[in-house]
């Protein structure tokens, strides 16, 4: 295994070939070897970060400030700063003891392991996405061994529950990798023990005091690092952020919080938003999470760019026709109708998921691999995108079907939805970066629910070749003859290029071929789930994969003007029949910048 970026803690290159192939060959690493290749990167990327920290004052405490008098010995010896309006003085004196601290005892030059615990405290166990992706993801990284030896699972929610209940709640939802199934039941046993539960209101400083009581419990008197899964909904975020910071933080080692979306509805109510979570953390603290960059091909993109000399000098509006950002849902959005027509599809996927991939593509190359560079840099592209035009977006909303006997629920016959909503569930639209490399490149992003299929794929459609010589082999549709790379993000991971090449035989007739990185042939390894990244991500204090304030102001402000337009002037959305392939209107929008959508998953086999 030869390691390429010694910088990050899970960046390493397998020294197998990995071809363009439908190769059998693996490069599996045991649980054993991953956790030891993450100690590795891990610790020398912490001690790096540890000297940068203390040189240039950056890297915050993680003591609430307004309960650091209540705290162990870093809290003890800092006296408040009175009229310093955001506490810097205070602030940069802790993170030099905090960061060394936290640096020297997290890896190698502490005492031992034995001395610091991390707790996860899941603040609305009792909910859907809690059940449906958290435990299990808690879980993955305890089978494949990557959470440290002390740590605890808190479930947090109002519902009442003992401990059994929420250990039964959560044993429906585990499973065993299927590449490896070893000691199943057994490792599930194990942690599931480590599993509790604590009933308590979200707004209630008493319920979280007592969380912390039961939390200083477990950890013994050890270095407590404790992170906050803020899973619940939008509207209770702040009051479960006070509380939890101002009861139940820790007292001598770090507190993080994970907060969920949606980050506001429109510019204000994000920068509300971040301005309420600020008087209680400070930016370092809070690790607002876009899943989608936890998903494996979004990880990859950066390594596909800035690995293969053949990639990067292509990836311009001199060899790049237009990029496609294609997102779809075979289903409506059943029991979700409530907090959906509140968002609506554009909140919902293309201003956070498909808007983040579209800034890892578009990039230039940052300066080094470190959360804030990379951040830096997609920061630099969003804030060079033009303003979206009302006219170079298409809405849609589903409406019933009736297919083979089966009749399909329209987006309005949910009940908690108005019967005269007009809020999208599809959207199309086309975004333009304003910046030297991307000049006049479209990129179009399409997004819907209750579509005819699954998936999200990205697809780059090349320029024609000048001058081709086989022009005449070719046929009479050039387009179709370009270059398309596609990353095939989801379901059933890929990449693949297409090209055209010589059909065998004694003529010389051209056909389209694929040079396919297919990874259920490539790699034998499952491939996690995002929140197993995140989550690790979030303990280990590395922030690549969240979104910093200025990215997610950035994010809102290219879209809030044409959310606004559309709401103002209630635009009628196209209604689609459930199931089908969404409005044409899309067709006509892609058209105007002479782009022919691809068509998702339909050439998997080609
Ligand atoms: N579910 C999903 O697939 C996704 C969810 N998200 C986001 O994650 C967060 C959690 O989502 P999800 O689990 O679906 O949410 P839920 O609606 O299931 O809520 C989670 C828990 O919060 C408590 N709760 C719900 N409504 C209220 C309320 N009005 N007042 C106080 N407490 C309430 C309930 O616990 P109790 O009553 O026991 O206190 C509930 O079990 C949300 O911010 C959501 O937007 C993001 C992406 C996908
Ligand atoms: O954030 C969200 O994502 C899901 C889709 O996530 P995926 O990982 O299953 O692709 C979407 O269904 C939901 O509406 C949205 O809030």
């Amino acid at each position: 295994m030869a390691t390429l970026y010694s910088t990050h803690s899970r960046l390493h290159l397998s020294s197998q070939t990995s071809s363009f192939s439908s190769s059998s060959s693996s490069s599996s690493s045991s649980s054993s070897s991953l956790f030891l290749q993450r100690l590795t990167f891990s610790s020398s990327k912490r001690f790096l970060d540890a000297k940068v920290s203390l040189k240039s004052q950056h890297d915050s405490h993680q003591i609430p400030l307004k309960t650091h008098q209540q705290h162990g010995v870093a809290a003890a010896s800092v006296a408040p700063v009175e009229n310093d309006t955001d506490n810097k003085g205070l602030k940069d004196k802790l993170s030099s003891v905090t960061s060394l601290k936290e640096s020297l005892g997290e890896f190698g030059f502490k005492k031992d392991e034995n001395e610091s615990t991390v707790s996860v405290t899941v603040v609305g166990a009792s909910g859907d996405l809690a059940k449906k992706k958290i435990f299990p993801a808690l879980f993955a990284l305890y089978y494949e061994g990557c959470l440290p030896k002390n740590f605890t699972i808190y479930g947090y929610a109002r519902s009442k529950m003992t401990d059994a209940d929420l250990r039964n709640m959560v044993s429906k939802t585990l499973t065993c990798r299927i590449d490896k199934r070893e000691n199943c039941n057994e490792k599930m046993d194990e942690f599931l023990k480590r599993c509790f539960y604590h009933s308590g209101q979200y707004d209630s400083q008493e319920n979280f005091a007592a969380l912390d009581k039961k939390l200083k419990e477990h950890e013994g008197g050890r270095i407590s690092n404790r992170l906050y899964y803020l899973s619940i909904p939008p509207n209770i975020f702040i009051d479960a952020v006070k509380c939890a910071s101002l009861s139940a933080s820790s007292g001598n080692g770090w507190t993080r919080v994970i907060v969920e979306k949606p980050f506001g509805r429109d510019s204000e109510s994000s920068a509300a938003l971040t301005k309420s979570l600020k008087q209680y953390l400070t930016e370092d603290q809070i690790f607002r999470i876009d899943h989608y960059l936890g998903k494996e091909l979004v990880e990859n993109l950066s390594v596909l760019r800035f690995s293969n000399l053949i990639f990067e000098p292509l990836w311009t509006r001199q060899y790049i026709r237009n990029v496609q950002l294609i997102f779809a849902e075979d289903f409506g959005t059943e029991g979700r109708g409530g907090y959906f027509d509140n968002y609506g599809i554009i909140r919902d996927i293309m201003q956070n998921h498909l808007l983040q991939i579209l800034a890892l593509f578009a990039m230039e190359t940052p300066v080094s691999l470190d959360a804030e560079d990379i951040r830096n840099e997609k920061v630099k592209v969003l804030r060079s995108m033009r303003p979206i035009r009302l006219e170079d977006v298409v809405i849609g909303q589903y409406k019933s079907h009736t297919r083979g006997g089966v009749t399909y629920p329209a987006y309005t016959d949910d009940k908690t939805v108005p019967n005269d909503s007009l809020t999208p569930t599809f959207a199309a639209a086309a975004l333009f970066i304003d910046n030297a490399r991307w000049d006049g490149v479209p990129f179009l992003m399409k997004a819907g629910k209750a579509l005819h299929n699954k998936g999200a794929e990205i697809r780059v459609q090349f320029r024609h070749v000048p001058g081709n010589l086989y022009n005449r082999n070719i046929g009479t549709d050039l387009d179709r003859a370009t270059n398309e790379l596609v990353i095939r993000v989801q379901p059933d991971e890929a990449i693949y290029l297409k090209i055209n090449n010589k059909v065998p035989g004694l003529g010389m007739r051209l056909d389209r071929s694929k040079l396919n990185l297919h990874y259920a042939a490539r790699y034998s390894t499952e491939i996690p789930d995002a929140y197993e990244r995140l989550l690790l991500d979030a303990i280990e204090g590395e922030r690549r994969l969240f979104i910093r304030s200025d990215e997610l102001d950035a994010a809102w402000s290219l879209f809030t003007p044409v959310l606004k337009e559309l709401e103002e002037k209630r635009i009628i959305p196209e209604y689609y029949p459930y199931g089908s392939r969404g409005p044409v209107g899309a067709h006509y929008l892609a058209a105007r910048y002479n782009v022919r959508w691809g068509d998702l998953g339909v050439d998997i086999d080609q």
